[in-house]
């Protein structure tokens, strides 16, 4: 009866639920946002600091913290893990050359105590570019079966058309409801 109350009262009150958007600068984490948003292209610069937009899926409220990616940033990501329930973070498939930087980054936000308790979200981002990674290449260079320690999954996206990333909100509104 307990369990078929909280059930109950989750579909019908909107839940809030904080996500940090991080991955290397140029990844592509402030169009995702705002594709998420608004489904459009916006321009953008690098982001020094952060952006944050509400986006709401199925009466769940996802508090969408997009942060700047550039490696003098980096250090200050861990100043908004406390409270994050999602990490998503983002990889620019087609930079073959930084991919194992983005693997020690990701480690490293791992294994910080904040993030204990947070689920994993990996955007394979930049799909529509011809010769890119797959999101299967990806998964194996940053060793993302090996993980035990967080629920993930990594879905492949486009920011530019918006392709992907609804699977990617929809997983994210299904670990909620899981629950
Ligand atoms: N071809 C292609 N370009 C993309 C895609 N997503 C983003 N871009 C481009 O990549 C560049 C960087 O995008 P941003 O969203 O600013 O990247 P960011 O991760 O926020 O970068 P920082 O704020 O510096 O950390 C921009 O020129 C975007 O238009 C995509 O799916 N495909
Ligand atoms: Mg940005």
């Amino acid at each position: 009866m307990g369990l078929l109350f909280t059930k109950l009262v989750k579909m019908f009150m909107d839940e809030e639920h904080k996500v940090i958007v991080v991955g290397l600068d140029n990844a592509g984490k402030t169009t995702i946002l705002y594709q998420f948003l608004m489904n459009e292209v916006v321009h953008t610069s690098p982001t020094i600091g952060s952006n944050v937009e509400e986006i709401v899926c199925k009466n769940v409220h996802f508090f969408m913290w997009d942060i700047g990616g550039q490696e003098s940033l980096r250090t200050s990501w861990n100043t908004y893990f406390a409270d994050s329930d999602f990490v998503i973070f983002v990889v620019d498939s087609t930079d073959r050359e930084r991919l194992h930087i983005s693997k020690v980054e990701l480690s490293k936000m791992l294994s910080h105590e904040d993030l204990s308790n947070s689920r994993l979200l990996v955007l394979a981002n930049k799909q529509d570019v011809k010769g890119c990674m797959t999101a299967a290449e990806i998964s194996q260079q940053l060793q993302l079966t090996e993980l035990k320690t967080h629920s993930w999954n990594i879905q492949s996206c486009c920011a530019l058309t918006g392709e992907g990333l609804s699977e990617g909100l929809e997983w994210m509104t299904q670990q909620v409801s899981a629950r």
